[in-house]
Protein backbone atom coordinates (compact mmCIF):
# COMPACT_ATOMS: atom_id res chain seq x y z
CA UNK A 1 0.00 0.00 0.00
CA UNK A 2 1.23 3.56 -0.21
CA UNK A 3 2.94 5.00 2.91
CA UNK A 4 3.35 8.61 3.30
CA UNK A 5 4.10 10.30 6.57
CA UNK A 6 0.63 11.74 7.19
CA UNK A 7 -0.43 7.79 7.34
CA UNK A 8 -1.76 6.60 11.08
CA UNK A 9 0.92 3.71 11.62
CA UNK A 10 -0.39 0.39 13.16
CA UNK A 11 1.66 -2.44 14.71
CA UNK A 12 -0.05 -5.81 16.34
CA UNK A 13 0.48 -7.85 18.94
CA UNK A 14 0.02 -11.47 18.26
CA UNK A 15 0.13 -13.30 15.19
CA UNK A 16 -2.56 -15.89 15.58
CA UNK A 17 -6.25 -16.33 14.45
CA UNK A 18 -7.17 -12.60 14.89
CA UNK A 19 -3.62 -11.22 14.27
CA UNK A 20 -3.09 -12.86 11.22
CA UNK A 21 -6.37 -11.71 9.68
CA UNK A 22 -6.34 -7.71 10.58
CA UNK A 23 -2.43 -7.70 9.50
CA UNK A 24 -3.77 -9.09 5.96
CA UNK A 25 -6.16 -6.25 5.58
CA UNK A 26 -3.78 -3.66 6.63
CA UNK A 27 -1.23 -5.34 4.19
CA UNK A 28 -4.28 -5.39 1.49
CA UNK A 29 -4.61 -1.21 2.20
CA UNK A 30 -6.82 0.10 4.38
CA UNK A 31 -7.19 4.06 4.35
CA UNK A 32 -4.18 6.03 5.28
CA UNK A 33 -3.25 3.24 7.93
CA UNK A 34 0.19 1.37 7.49
CA UNK A 35 1.58 -1.65 9.45
CA UNK A 36 4.74 -1.09 10.75
CA UNK A 37 5.44 -4.07 12.71
CA UNK A 38 4.05 -7.22 14.30
CA UNK A 39 4.70 -9.54 17.26
CA UNK A 40 4.53 -13.11 17.08
CA UNK A 41 5.74 -16.16 19.76
CA UNK A 42 7.32 -18.14 16.97
CA UNK A 43 9.37 -15.54 14.52
CA UNK A 44 10.57 -18.04 11.55
CA UNK A 45 6.60 -19.65 11.47
CA UNK A 46 5.76 -15.88 11.36
CA UNK A 47 7.79 -14.42 8.75
CA UNK A 48 7.30 -17.36 6.42
CA UNK A 49 3.29 -16.82 6.82
CA UNK A 50 4.31 -13.27 5.60
CA UNK A 51 5.84 -14.61 2.69
CA UNK A 52 3.71 -17.01 1.20
CA UNK A 53 0.59 -14.31 2.13
CA UNK A 54 1.50 -10.81 2.31
CA UNK A 55 2.45 -8.36 -0.75
CA UNK A 56 5.69 -7.15 2.26
CA UNK A 57 7.23 -8.33 4.97
CA UNK A 58 6.69 -6.57 8.15
CA UNK A 59 9.25 -6.49 10.96
CA UNK A 60 8.85 -8.65 13.88
CA UNK A 61 9.27 -6.91 17.63
CA UNK A 62 9.09 -7.67 20.64
CA UNK A 63 5.00 -6.83 22.31
CA UNK A 64 6.83 -4.35 24.42
CA UNK A 65 8.82 -2.65 21.79
CA UNK A 66 5.79 -2.21 19.66
CA UNK A 67 4.77 1.44 20.89
CA UNK A 68 8.02 2.86 19.38
CA UNK A 69 6.96 2.08 15.93
CA UNK A 70 2.98 2.78 16.16
CA UNK A 71 0.51 5.06 16.43
CA UNK A 72 -2.23 2.66 16.84
CA UNK A 73 -1.37 -1.02 18.58
CA UNK A 74 -3.64 -3.90 18.20
CA UNK A 75 -3.54 -6.39 21.16
CA UNK A 76 -4.42 -10.31 20.17
CA UNK A 77 -2.36 -12.24 22.54
CA UNK A 78 -3.45 -13.91 25.02
CA UNK A 79 -4.69 -12.19 27.79
CA UNK A 80 -1.61 -12.80 30.49
CA UNK A 81 0.64 -10.49 28.06
CA UNK A 82 -1.73 -7.24 27.81
CA UNK A 83 -0.04 -5.48 30.26
CA UNK A 84 3.00 -6.02 28.47
CA UNK A 85 2.10 -4.83 25.40
CA UNK A 86 -0.32 -1.64 25.98
CA UNK A 87 1.57 0.18 28.89
CA UNK A 88 4.16 1.50 27.06
CA UNK A 89 1.76 2.58 24.23
CA UNK A 90 -0.63 4.47 26.68
CA UNK A 91 2.56 5.62 28.72
CA UNK A 92 3.28 7.34 25.45
CA UNK A 93 0.10 8.56 24.85
CA UNK A 94 -1.21 6.62 22.48
CA UNK A 95 -4.10 4.37 21.13
CA UNK A 96 -4.17 1.09 22.32
CA UNK A 97 -6.77 -1.11 21.10
CA UNK A 98 -7.53 -4.05 23.29
CA UNK A 99 -9.17 -7.81 22.41
CA UNK A 100 -8.10 -9.15 25.45
CA UNK A 101 -11.09 -7.12 27.38
CA UNK A 102 -11.25 -9.04 29.99
CA UNK A 103 -7.59 -8.51 31.43
CA UNK A 104 -8.61 -4.69 31.69
CA UNK A 105 -10.06 -5.93 35.06
CA UNK A 106 -6.96 -7.38 36.28
CA UNK A 107 -4.79 -4.48 35.09
CA UNK A 108 -7.03 -1.19 36.23
CA UNK A 109 -3.46 0.75 35.90
CA UNK A 110 -3.66 0.76 32.22
CA UNK A 111 -6.70 3.20 32.28
CA UNK A 112 -5.06 5.29 34.82
CA UNK A 113 -2.46 5.30 32.57
CA UNK A 114 -3.75 6.41 29.83
CA UNK A 115 -6.03 9.07 31.78
CA UNK A 116 -2.62 10.33 33.02
CA UNK A 117 -0.89 10.70 29.74
CA UNK A 118 -3.27 11.33 27.32
CA UNK A 119 -3.80 7.45 25.90
CA UNK A 120 -6.58 6.17 25.07
CA UNK A 121 -8.21 2.37 25.20
CA UNK A 122 -10.77 1.31 22.16
CA UNK A 123 -12.65 -2.16 23.14
CA UNK A 124 -13.95 -3.14 19.72
CA UNK A 125 -17.58 -5.38 20.03
CA UNK A 126 -15.38 -8.33 19.05
CA UNK A 127 -17.33 -11.68 19.26
CA UNK A 128 -20.34 -9.59 20.52
CA UNK A 129 -23.35 -7.63 19.29
CA UNK A 130 -25.28 -4.02 20.06
CA UNK A 131 -22.86 -2.27 22.46
CA UNK A 132 -23.47 1.07 20.67
CA UNK A 133 -27.38 0.23 21.85
CA UNK A 134 -26.16 -0.67 25.44
CA UNK A 135 -23.76 2.05 25.66
CA UNK A 136 -26.69 4.59 24.54
CA UNK A 137 -28.76 2.90 26.92
CA UNK A 138 -26.28 3.44 29.67
CA UNK A 139 -26.77 6.90 29.04
CA UNK A 140 -30.00 6.84 30.57
CA UNK A 141 -31.02 4.25 33.60
CA UNK A 142 -29.89 0.41 32.75
CA UNK A 143 -31.87 -2.24 35.33
CA UNK A 144 -30.63 -5.56 34.20
CA UNK A 145 -28.05 -7.32 31.31
CA UNK A 146 -28.32 -11.00 31.27
CA UNK A 147 -26.51 -13.28 28.82
CA UNK A 148 -26.46 -16.36 27.97
CA UNK A 149 -23.74 -18.12 26.33
CA UNK A 150 -23.33 -21.39 24.70
CA UNK A 151 -20.82 -23.16 23.03
CA UNK A 152 -19.84 -26.45 21.53
CA UNK A 153 -18.19 -28.72 24.66
CA UNK A 154 -14.57 -28.34 22.57
CA UNK A 155 -14.57 -24.47 22.69
CA UNK A 156 -14.23 -24.54 26.21
CA UNK A 157 -10.89 -26.82 26.32
CA UNK A 158 -8.25 -25.49 28.97
CA UNK A 159 -10.72 -23.11 30.64
CA UNK A 160 -9.13 -23.09 34.02
CA UNK A 161 -12.82 -23.09 35.60
CA UNK A 162 -13.11 -26.80 34.40
CA UNK A 163 -9.58 -27.58 34.75
CA UNK A 164 -10.25 -26.26 39.03
CA UNK A 165 -13.10 -28.75 39.07
CA UNK A 166 -12.29 -31.57 37.34
CA UNK A 167 -15.13 -30.66 34.83
CA UNK A 168 -14.72 -32.97 31.45
CA UNK A 169 -17.31 -31.78 29.13
CA UNK A 170 -15.99 -33.67 26.30
CA UNK A 171 -18.66 -36.78 26.49
CA UNK A 172 -22.10 -35.08 27.44
CA UNK A 173 -24.93 -35.48 25.39
CA UNK A 174 -27.15 -33.00 26.58
CA UNK A 175 -26.28 -29.17 27.55
CA UNK A 176 -24.81 -28.70 30.82
CA UNK A 177 -25.28 -25.12 32.93
CA UNK A 178 -21.61 -24.79 33.82
CA UNK A 179 -21.49 -21.18 35.37
CA UNK A 180 -24.34 -18.68 37.10
CA UNK A 181 -22.86 -15.65 38.10
CA UNK A 182 -21.41 -12.23 36.92
CA UNK A 183 -19.37 -11.44 33.90
CA UNK A 184 -15.90 -10.49 36.37
CA UNK A 185 -16.36 -14.21 38.31
CA UNK A 186 -16.63 -15.56 34.79
CA UNK A 187 -13.84 -14.01 33.21
CA UNK A 188 -11.21 -15.58 36.24
CA UNK A 189 -12.50 -19.16 35.45
CA UNK A 190 -12.89 -18.63 31.57
CA UNK A 191 -10.11 -16.24 30.27
CA UNK A 192 -9.81 -17.11 27.08
CA UNK A 193 -13.42 -17.78 26.13
CA UNK A 194 -15.20 -14.71 27.97
CA UNK A 195 -14.04 -11.38 26.63
CA UNK A 196 -17.46 -10.50 25.32
CA UNK A 197 -18.92 -10.48 29.00
CA UNK A 198 -16.23 -8.26 30.20
CA UNK A 199 -16.99 -6.11 26.92
CA UNK A 200 -20.83 -5.83 28.03
CA UNK A 201 -20.17 -5.23 31.14
CA UNK A 202 -18.34 -2.15 30.45
CA UNK A 203 -20.84 -0.61 27.77
CA UNK A 204 -23.03 -1.35 30.53
CA UNK A 205 -23.85 -1.42 34.06
CA UNK A 206 -20.45 -2.98 34.66
CA UNK A 207 -18.74 -6.41 34.80
CA UNK A 208 -20.41 -6.86 38.69
CA UNK A 209 -24.01 -6.29 37.74
CA UNK A 210 -23.58 -8.34 34.65
CA UNK A 211 -25.43 -11.58 34.82
CA UNK A 212 -23.95 -14.78 33.17
CA UNK A 213 -25.04 -18.17 32.09
CA UNK A 214 -22.52 -20.73 30.34
CA UNK A 215 -23.38 -23.69 28.74
CA UNK A 216 -21.97 -26.33 27.21
CA UNK A 217 -23.87 -27.10 24.47
CA UNK A 218 -22.98 -30.07 21.92
CA UNK A 219 -26.12 -29.08 20.08
CA UNK A 220 -24.24 -26.15 19.41
CA UNK A 221 -21.44 -25.93 16.33
CA UNK A 222 -21.30 -21.59 17.10
CA UNK A 223 -20.69 -19.75 19.86
CA UNK A 224 -23.64 -18.36 20.91
CA UNK A 225 -24.80 -15.79 22.68
CA UNK A 226 -27.67 -13.89 23.78
CA UNK A 227 -28.37 -10.92 25.94
CA UNK A 228 -31.32 -9.13 27.20
CA UNK A 229 -31.30 -5.64 28.37
CA UNK A 230 -33.98 -3.66 30.35
CA UNK A 231 -34.00 -0.16 31.06
CA UNK A 232 -35.00 3.07 31.06
CA UNK A 233 -35.34 3.66 27.28
CA UNK A 234 -35.52 0.08 25.35
CA UNK A 235 -35.87 -2.85 26.33
CA UNK A 236 -32.63 -5.15 24.05
CA UNK A 237 -33.10 -8.76 23.01
CA UNK A 238 -30.38 -10.00 20.59
CA UNK A 239 -28.72 -13.07 19.22
CA UNK A 240 -25.37 -13.91 17.76
CA UNK A 241 -23.96 -17.09 16.19
CA UNK A 242 -20.55 -17.47 15.66
CA UNK A 243 -19.04 -19.08 13.06
CA UNK A 244 -15.38 -20.21 14.52
CA UNK A 245 -12.05 -19.04 13.02
CA UNK A 246 -10.33 -21.71 10.97
CA UNK A 247 -6.94 -20.86 13.14
CA UNK A 248 -8.64 -21.31 16.47
CA UNK A 249 -12.24 -22.71 17.09
CA UNK A 250 -12.37 -20.82 20.27
CA UNK A 251 -12.11 -17.76 18.54
CA UNK A 252 -15.49 -16.17 16.40
CA UNK A 253 -14.81 -15.37 12.71
CA UNK A 254 -16.53 -11.60 13.22
CA UNK A 255 -13.38 -10.64 16.00
CA UNK A 256 -10.85 -9.60 13.72
CA UNK A 257 -13.46 -8.20 11.43
CA UNK A 258 -14.75 -6.11 14.40
CA UNK A 259 -11.01 -4.62 14.83
CA UNK A 260 -10.65 -3.90 11.07
CA UNK A 261 -13.93 -2.19 11.85
CA UNK A 262 -12.92 0.06 14.55
CA UNK A 263 -9.21 0.40 12.40
CA UNK A 264 -11.35 1.96 9.57
CA UNK A 265 -13.01 4.22 12.21
CA UNK A 266 -9.84 5.82 13.06
CA UNK A 267 -9.91 8.00 9.62
CA UNK A 268 -13.36 7.70 8.39
CA UNK A 269 -15.62 10.20 6.93
CA UNK A 270 -18.62 9.18 7.81
CA UNK A 271 -18.41 7.30 10.98
CA UNK A 272 -21.98 5.28 12.32
CA UNK A 273 -22.77 4.05 15.73
CA UNK A 274 -22.75 5.39 19.05
N1 LIG B 1 -13.08 -9.65 22.70
C1 LIG B 1 -13.50 -10.70 22.03
O1 LIG B 1 -14.64 -10.72 21.55
C2 LIG B 1 -12.61 -11.85 21.79
C3 LIG B 1 -11.35 -11.89 22.34
N2 LIG B 1 -10.52 -12.94 22.10
C4 LIG B 1 -9.19 -12.93 22.73
O2 LIG B 1 -8.24 -12.45 21.77
C5 LIG B 1 -6.94 -12.96 22.07
C6 LIG B 1 -6.29 -13.53 20.81
O3 LIG B 1 -7.13 -14.52 20.26
P1 LIG B 1 -6.64 -15.45 19.04
O4 LIG B 1 -5.98 -14.64 18.00
O5 LIG B 1 -7.79 -16.29 18.67
O6 LIG B 1 -5.56 -16.35 19.78
P2 LIG B 1 -4.42 -17.25 19.11
O7 LIG B 1 -4.00 -18.21 20.15
O8 LIG B 1 -4.84 -17.75 17.78
O9 LIG B 1 -3.26 -16.17 18.86
C7 LIG B 1 -2.50 -15.59 19.88
C8 LIG B 1 -1.08 -15.43 19.35
O10 LIG B 1 -0.28 -14.74 20.31
C9 LIG B 1 1.02 -15.31 20.24
N3 LIG B 1 1.79 -15.01 21.42
C10 LIG B 1 1.78 -15.65 22.62
N4 LIG B 1 2.68 -15.10 23.45
C11 LIG B 1 3.29 -14.11 22.76
C12 LIG B 1 4.33 -13.18 23.06
N5 LIG B 1 4.91 -13.15 24.26
N6 LIG B 1 4.71 -12.31 22.11
C13 LIG B 1 4.13 -12.31 20.90
N7 LIG B 1 3.14 -13.16 20.55
C14 LIG B 1 2.72 -14.04 21.47
C15 LIG B 1 0.76 -16.81 20.07
O11 LIG B 1 1.87 -17.46 19.54
C16 LIG B 1 -0.41 -16.79 19.09
O12 LIG B 1 0.02 -16.83 17.75
C17 LIG B 1 -7.14 -14.02 23.18
O13 LIG B 1 -6.83 -13.43 24.44
C18 LIG B 1 -8.64 -14.29 23.11
O14 LIG B 1 -9.18 -14.72 24.34
C19 LIG B 1 -10.88 -13.97 21.26
C20 LIG B 1 -12.13 -13.97 20.69
C21 LIG B 1 -13.12 -12.95 20.95
O1 LIG C 1 -15.90 -16.08 20.29
C1 LIG C 1 -16.59 -15.97 21.32
O2 LIG C 1 -17.72 -16.44 21.45
C2 LIG C 1 -16.15 -15.15 22.47
C3 LIG C 1 -14.81 -15.36 22.95
O3 LIG C 1 -14.07 -16.22 22.56
C4 LIG C 1 -14.38 -14.43 23.98
O4 LIG C 1 -15.21 -13.64 24.45
O5 LIG C 1 -13.20 -14.47 24.35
Amino acid sequence: MKCSESNIKVAIGGFGAIGKRVAKALDDGLANLELTAVSAQDRVKAEAYMAANFARTYPILPLGELAEVADVVVECCPADYLAEVAAPVLAHGKTMIVISVGALLANPQLTSLAEQHGGRILVPSGALLGLDAVQSAAVGAIHSVDMVTRKPPHGLNGAPYLAGRGIDVAGISEPVKLFDGSASEAITGFPANLNVAVALGLAGIGPDRTHLEIWADPGVVRNTHTIRVKSDSADLTMTIENIPSEDNPKTGKITPLSIIATLKRLTAPLVIGA
